[in-house]
């Protein structure tokens, strides 16, 4: 059965339940069936060709529909969120060549001429009869190999790319999240990536093919935290589904426990590391709950690994490891690096065969991808993350992993955020290791810093030192919601360094 065809039944099996509960009204099952409907129509009339749609928007609940509408019309969405920079749109935008733009949202002034021939749809007709939806014809639909998203990557290293993501890929992520994880009824699923990074589909497939309800965050709750806080106050949501970042950000409101959030029971993490610290910040809070630390790239749809944090995990590992692969994957290291192998590997990058032949490749007889992360396996036969290889530099003749001196400054007590930075010259020579920190103290002078450097000593290898220690109050993240290292080192060193 294709995706589609099953978030359709379910939306015919419990029209009534809240499909999407965004800050200022709840949608449901029903109305969804409508919205696709009337979307996927106006699509077929205008779209030009079978090329793929830029989906144009909010995360909200119209965006929601277009994206299943495109796929209901057997095309492959490209979600693009309406706060994307112009410079990034108009780079998407032009190498997609999409059949159709439809955005959900008003269009700002600026991209009123880059977005010009474009399909509307702000509302939708609500008293569409009960026999016109259960008319929607699925034949079309994207299956199998089908391109069912193109996701394009945050660029953080590098010229962004659309990775091109197959139904069966979905499909197979899908099921993975639907069994292996706490089965909740009626699953009330934070929504808290935009549609436009790969995190967002860990909230919304699970949701949509069991009868689950997405507690969608808007822009203005993600960046105010009093309106954070007041909306996570007001909500009920069962499952919990962020980067670690994010939830870092949570737990700086004292109500953002257990007793107050009692029926808050599992939470999922993905797309950046998960500290200890924020682990067992996180354990303390919500002593019951099911957390789980998952792993995977874009290019390998969602996640491909997954462990169950743990009391005794936490005792046993000093950083937390990204777990055992998924069925239907094999991870392998392969010169200390973490190789995917298998059906979550996507189809390569949208018509880029050279970026997708430097990356994807054939492993007997499977789609294999180079995740340029390293790793390795333990004797429990756990994978274990050991940072990006591009943040391993060469200083003073010695290989240095980056992240490696951060998961050790994160160990120490005052230390609450940790990145290490390399400082380079004109030639690319890294010439400084500068550490830069959050810490528990307000005005940190000399000798705080002598101090942590003398608790950091026996824990490294003397070159892996920093050279320079800089405080900030916090770091900044990026629009999806992860620390935003490019940013950070701006603000260190000046935008031209
Ligand atoms: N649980 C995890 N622990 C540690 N690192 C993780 C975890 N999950 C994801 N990551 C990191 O995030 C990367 C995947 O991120 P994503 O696909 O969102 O693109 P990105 O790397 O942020 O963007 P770009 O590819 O443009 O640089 C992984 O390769 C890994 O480095």
């Amino acid at each position: 059965m294709k995706l589609i065809e099953r978030i359709l039944e379910v939306a015919r099996t419990y029209p009534e339940r809240v499909v999407v509960a965004e800050k200022e009204r709840d949608y449901t099952y029903h109305e969804l069936l409508i919205a696709i409907k009337q979307i996927s129509q106006e699509l077929a009339k205008k779209a030009k060709n079978e090329r793929p749609v830029f989906v144009f928007g909010k995360n909200d609940f119209l965006t929601l529909a277009t994206m299943l509408a495109v796929n209901l019309t057997g095309r492959a969405y490209i979600p693009v969120d309406a706060h994307t920079p112009f410079e990034r749109t108009e780079m998407i935008l032009n190498a997609a060549k999409p059949s159709a733009v439809i955005v959900t949202a008003p269009v700002a002034d600026k991209f009123d001429s880059l977005l010009q021939e474009r399909i509307e749809f702000f509302e939708f007709d609500a008293a569409l009869k009960e026999d016109e939806i259960t008319e929607l014809d699925t034949t079309q639909a994207v299956s199998g190999d089908e391109t069912n998203y193109i996701i394009y990557t945050s660029g953080t290293t590098g010229v962004p790319k659309g990775v091109a993501v197959s139904h069966d890929n979905l499909l197979s992520f899908t099921n993975w999240m639907n069994t292996s994880f706490e089965h909740i009824e009626g699953n009330q699923i934070l929504e808290q990536a935009l549609y436009s990074f790969d995190l967002s589909i860990f909230s919304i497939y699970p949701s949509l093919t069991t009868g689950g309800s997405l507690v969608t965050l808007s822009r203005e709750e993600t960046i105010n935290f009093k309106l954070l806080f007041e909306r996570l106050n007001r909500s009920v949501i069962n499952t919990w589904i962020s980067t670690p970042s994010f939830v870092d950000i949570c737990l700086l409101d004292p109500s953002f426990v257990a007793e107050k959030h009692p029926e808050l029971t599992q939470f999922i993490f993905c797309g950046e590391e998960l500290t200890h610290k924020t682990a067992q910040k996180l354990l303390a809070a919500f002593p019951e709950a099911a957390i789980y630390n998952t792993y995977g790239p874009t290019e390998a749809t969602g996640a491909i690994s997954s462990v169950r944090v743990t009391d005794e995990l936490l005792a046993a590992y000093s950083r937390v490891p990204i777990g055992k692969a998924k069925s239907g994957v094999e991870l392998r290291i392969v010169d200390d690096e973490l190789i995917i192998v298998g059906d979550s590997v996507a189809k390569g990058y949208f018509e880029n065969p050279v970026k997708t032949a430097e990356a994807f490749f054939e492993l007997d007889g499977k789609r294999a991808y180079h995740t340029g992360d390293a790793g390795f396996i333990d004797e429990q036969g756990i994978f274990n993350y050991n940072g990006r290889i591009d943040f391993q530099v060469k200083f003073n003749g010695f290989r240095i992993e980056l992240q490696d001196i951060e998961s050790h400054l994160l160990s120490l007590p005052e230390v609450e955020k940790a990145v290490v930075l390399a400082k380079e010259n004109d030639f690319h020579k890294v010439v400084a290791l500068v550490a830069v920190l959050v810490v528990n103290e307000k005005t940190p002078d000399r000798a705080y810093t002598k101090n942590l450097k003398t608790e950091l000593a026996p824990l490294i290898m003397d070159y892996m030192m920093p050279t320079k220690f800089v405080y900030l109050e916090d770091f900044p993240l990026n629009q999806n919601g992860k620390i935003d290292r490019k940013l950070l080192a701006a603000q260190v060193f000046g935008e031209n360094n």
